[in-house]
Parts: C-alpha cells; sequence; structure tokens
C-alpha cells in the first residue's frame, strides 16, 4: 500500500470529483458515512457524542458526521469556532438536523463530563502551528476524560512534517481516509495518533496506483504474493545453506535465538560458526545446526570459510573485542553471498567506517535507531531519520532495515517500506537476534535481498502478534517469537 503525501492525497480527491466525476460535496458525505460506519462498529452504545469542528473541510466532515450519527441514534452536540467556514462546511453547517444541540464557540467548549468527542478541528489543511483561542480549544479536548477519535488526523499534526507547535490533540483512535498518514509511523507522534484506522472513502485507485510514491506499507497481500512456496523436489541442499557468524562467551544465547529462528525460517542446512565456548552449547541447544568452531575460547578471531554458503548472518553475540573486529573486517571483504549484519557486526562497522567500503551492494543491516545512529549520526526526529536512513542506504548500496514499532526497510533506489506487524511485546532481549535468524534463511533460499527484510520482517511482527494473542505483551520473551514462527508462516500461506 502506497503512503501519499497531503498534496498528493490532495490530487486525488480533484481527480476523482473530475473523472468518477462526484462533486465535493458528495465526497466529504462518502468520507463521512465511512467514518461513521467505523464509529458505530466501535461505540455500539448510542453514547453521547460531543463533536468540536473547525472552518475548513475537516470541520466540514465533522458536521456530516454529527448528521450521521444523530440519524444513527447519537445525542449530538455539535461546537463549531465560526458559523461560516469552507463551502463544504457552510452546507454541512445549514444541512444540520433539528434536535443537534449547537454552539458558537470562541475560546472554550465549556464543560464536558461524558461521551466520545470527535476532533474534526484542523486536518489536512494545517499550515501552521495552533495558537490562540484554538489552542485554548485543544487544551481541553486534551483534558477531557473520554475517548478522543480524530477524523483524518490529530488536529495539530502534519501529515508529512514533524509536530511544530505546543497544542496538539492527544486522540484515542484516528480515522485516516483511505491511506495511512506518514506522521503516524513515527515514534513522537505516537501519543498524538493514538490507535489509527484507514477507511476507503472511494478516492481513484488508479490515480493512486500511477502517483509516483516511494513510501509503502506493505500489508499481507503483499508478502503473501511474495513469498516463496518449497517446491515438491526441494532438499535440504537446495533450501539454502545459510551460516551464522555469531556468539561470544556470555552471548551464546543471541546464537541459539538466531539459529533456532532460521530454522523455523526454511533454512535447509544450518552452520553456527562460534568461538570454542560455544560448541557444546549450540550443539545442544540447536541439534540441527551444525557447528564450525573456531580455535580461540571465548569470542571470534579466525577467518571464517563461507565455502558453499548460500547466505551469511554476522552479528549477534559476536562482542566487539579488538581481534572480533578485525575478524570481521577479513569476513566482509571475502563476502560474496547476501548477507545481513546485525547488531555487534554494525557497532564494529560504526568505530571503523572504513570496513564500509567493503561491504558488498545488496547486504542488509538491521539496526535499532541507536545502532543507526552510530553509523550516521544523530537524528533530531524521525522525520529527519528517515531521510537519513534513504540517503545512507542509496549511498552505501545497502539495505537498511530500521527496527522498531514500525520497523522500516529502505532499499537501494530510495524506497522505503513499512512494516504493518508487530507489538510492544517485541521489546524483549532477543528479539532482533531472532529477525537476523529468520532473514539469513530466507536469502539463503534465494529472496532478493530486499525481500529477504520486507518478508522476513513481517513475518517477525506476525509471530510476535500470534504470540502475544495466547501469551500477552508482558510474558512473551523471544523464544516465544520463533515459536510462534510456523503460525505466521501458515497465516501467510493460507489463501
Ligand atoms: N481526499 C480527502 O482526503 C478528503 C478530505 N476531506 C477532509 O478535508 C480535510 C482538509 O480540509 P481543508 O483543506 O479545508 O483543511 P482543514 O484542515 O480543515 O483546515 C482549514 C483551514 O484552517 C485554517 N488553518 C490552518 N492552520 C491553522 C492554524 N494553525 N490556526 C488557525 N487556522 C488554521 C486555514 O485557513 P486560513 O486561516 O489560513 O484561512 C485552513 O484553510 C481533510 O483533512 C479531510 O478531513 C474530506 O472531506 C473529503 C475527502
Ligand atoms: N513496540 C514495538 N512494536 C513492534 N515491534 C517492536 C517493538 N519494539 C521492538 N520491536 C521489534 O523487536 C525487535 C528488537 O530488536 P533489537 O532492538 O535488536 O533487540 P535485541 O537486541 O534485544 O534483540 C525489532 O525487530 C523491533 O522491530
Ligand atoms: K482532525
Amino acid at each position: 500500500m502506497k503512503i501519499l503525501s497531503s498534496s498528493q492525497i490532495r490530487d486525488a480527491d480533484k481527480h476523482t470529483i473530475e473523472n468518477e466525476p462526484i462533486e465535493s460535496i458528495d465526497l466529504m458525505e462518502r468520507a463521512s458515512a465511512s467514518f461513521s460506519k467505523w464509529f458505530i462498529g466501535e461505540f455500539p452504545g448510542k453514547c453521547k457524542v460531543h463533536v468540536v469542528s473547525g472552518k475548513g473541510n475537516n470541520g466540514g466532515d465533522g458536521l456530516a458526521v454529527a448528521r450521521i450519527l444523530k440519524r444513527n441514534g447519537y445525542e449530538v452536540k455539535v461546537y463549531t469556532t465560526s458559523d461560516e467556514g469552507s463551502e463544504d462546511f457552510n452546507i454541512n453547517f445549514h444541512r444540520l438536523p433539528e434536535g443537534i444541540e449547537r454552539k458558537v464557540v470562541d475560546d472554550s467548549l465549556g464543560s464536558i463530563e461524558t461521551g466520545v468527542l470527535i476532533d474534526a478541528l484542523f486536518g489536512s489543511g494545517l499550515d501552521r502551528p495552533i495558537e490562540g483561542r484554538y489552542a485554548k480549544i485543544v487544551k481541553e479536548i486534551n483534558q477531557f476524560a473520554g475517548q478522543v477519535v480524530s477524523i483524518d488526523i490529530p488536529s495539530g499534526v502534519y501529515a508529512d512534517n514533524p509536530v511544530d507547535g505546543e497544542h496538539v490533540v492527544e486522540a484515542t483512535h484516528t480515522v485516516s481516509f483511505q491511506l495511512p498518514k506518514l506522521a503516524f509511523f513515527m515514534a513522537e507522534n505516537e501519543k498524538f495518533v493514538g490507535d489509527w484506522h484507514v477507511v476507503d472513502i472511494g478516492l481513484d485507485q488508479n490515480f493512486i496506483d500511477h502517483t509516483d510514491s516511494r513510501i509503502h506499507m506493505v500489508t499481507l497481500e503483499d508478502v503473501r504474493s511474495y513469498l516463496k512456496k518449497p517446491a515438491k523436489f526441494s532438499h535440504k541442499g537446495n533450501m539454502g545453506r545459510s551460516m551464522l557468524i555469531c556468539g561470544s562467551s556470555g552471548k551464546m544465547g543471541a546464537c541459539i535465538i538466531a539459529a533456532r529462528a532460521a530454522l523455523r525460517s526454511g533454512a535447509g542446512l544450518l552452520t553456527c560458526y562460534v568461538p570454542a565456548v560455544g560448541e557444546n552449547i549450540i550443539q545442544t541447544a540447536v541439534p540441527e545446526a551444525m557447528a564450525m568452531v573456531s580455535t580461540f575460547q571465548d569470542y571470534h578471531v579466525e577467518e571464517a570459510n563461507f565455502k558453499g554458503m548460500d547466505a551469511v548472518g554476522i552479528g549477534p553475540g559476536l562482542g566487539t573485542e579488538d581481534q572480533t573486529e578485525m575478524a570481521l573486517r577479513k569476513w566482509i571483504k571475502q563476502l560474496e553471498v547476501p548477507a545481513v549484519i546485525d547488531a555487534d557486526g554494525l557497532n564494529m562497522i560504526s568505530s571503523r567506517p572504513d570496513i564500509l567500503k567493503h561491504v558488498p551492494e545488496g547486504t542488509i543491516f538491521t539496526p535499532h535507531p541507536k545502532e543507526f545512529s552510530r553509523l550516521a549520526g544523530e537524528a533530531e526526529d524521525s522525520f529527519k531519520r528517515l531521510e537519513m536512513a534513504r540517503e545512507y542506504a542509496k549511498k552505501h548500496k545497502v539495505i537498511i532495515v530500521l527496527k522498531g514499532a514500525y520497523t522500516a526497510v529502505f532499499d537501494t533506489e530510495g524506497s522505503v517500506y513499512f512494516n504493518s506487524t508487530g507489538n510492544p511485546g517485541m521489546a524483549t532481549g532477543g528479539s532482533g537476534d531472532a529477525l537476523t535468524g529468520i532473514i539469513t534463511a530466507l536469502l539463503g533460499q534465494g529472496y532478493s535481498s530486499k525481500w529477504a527484510a520486507i518478508v522476513g520482517v513481517f513475518i517477525h511482527g506476525l509471530a510476535g502478534d500470534e504470540a502475544a494473542e495466547d501469551l500477552g505483551c508482558i510474558s512473551m520473551t523471544a523464544t516465544d517469537i520463533i515459536d510462534y514462527l510456523p503460525d505466521a508462516f501458515r497465516h501467510v500461506e493460507m489463501r
């Protein structure tokens, strides 16, 4: 699914009006009906609804929603900041039926104690920080004890840019029209956006498909169409010979997690290259994997032999000893197969950036934001980090998997793919190691680097979601994510 900017959505809006054709007021009615349908599903008890409308089209949506909800049996009160506004606002203002209490407010809504509040103050037309009387209204909205539902976008949030004002609505839910907005994927907007939902308002899909956007959200359908089905005559030798270079004294757990995740992701033959301390551990904990053992006891020093491998994963539990760093340099120089580099592997590259020039094109880096800032520098906000990661991936010809609540995969051409699975239960030690194992296994099975990363991240999050459903976010561990990988793969395979 594409993510379009505000101006691209406005173009889609205009195009739909001219080509469907549909009157602008009827498109507003369709959007408001879609919102109302969502609202009625979410709040089936006919609660009291307070609709706060600004004078633009977002406010116009609010007025139409007020009318539709009233018709559906809700007790509705409307607060407008003006009795006149955009053309479609005016039409909907006059369409408000009897029985809806209405109030034109200056800087205060008055006391609102119960019910649900709908925020239709500002939408995608916001072009400056909220101040003055509007700021006071936003303050009151945020003091309201009940749930707040924002139409299209919380008032004060920009779709494509960081928030720049102090006064921003903190919604419980945001119901966005047609597509999600880039702002929803940014960590600092979580408290404004709340849970977000998308409702279809029938904008021209063909126009959207032909609109040039390099920002995507990965859906189940995308992953389904890229998931490789094992061939009938496949055998362990052609399901990928993968190697994980991992482990050091005290960090063998990372290696076990990555190895188990790789095996649950279809790795045909898996070899774990470990320091001597890890031999018994890995052979006992993961009997399906072969062990290649370095001569040194506690950490990696040796040159690994990648001969016959289809894919390599480097990083889980490696540590950052000087000798391991020298070994990493050698491994990278002799890499001839697709590789994923994680954790300490990335930290060593950060401290010795000259290693970067030896990293083959298409290698996957999987940093969390802290590791990314070590690689590329601190970012002021998530929007800037997105641009930095995009530039980094293009410049160094690597795939960046920037991990977080919405993990983003950046390809070498400047496109970014936001993941749509996963949950806070995955914020637990070892879940990144599981991801490295999954991606290594997919690389070994012949997925391109880009799709190994996109599919791997999606499956990893989906396994986390399945685990959370049974075990809850608080108790689940990285091992649980691995245990639910079979469910996740089956879920994607199901047609
Ligand atoms: N295709 C779609 O997605 C569809 C979209 N639709 C809906 O339209 C919404 C966009 O509507 P919109 O363009 O009228 O903008 P909106 O946000 O209501 O603002 C209006 C005015 O507010 C003002 N203003 C701005 N900032 C301000 C500030 N800080 N403080 C004070 N005032 C400020 C500014 O006027 P100014 O004061 O500058 O003259 C601006 O013109 C969209 O979010 C969705 O809900 C649907 O109806 C149909 C299909
Ligand atoms: N709140 C969250 N929602 C969804 N996924 C998350 C969340 N927090 C963490 N994750 C996922 O869990 C993994 C954590 O990886 P990482 O930070 O490397 O942890 P570790 O080093 O402990 O393995 C990433 O894939 C990340 O996307
Ligand atoms: K709004």
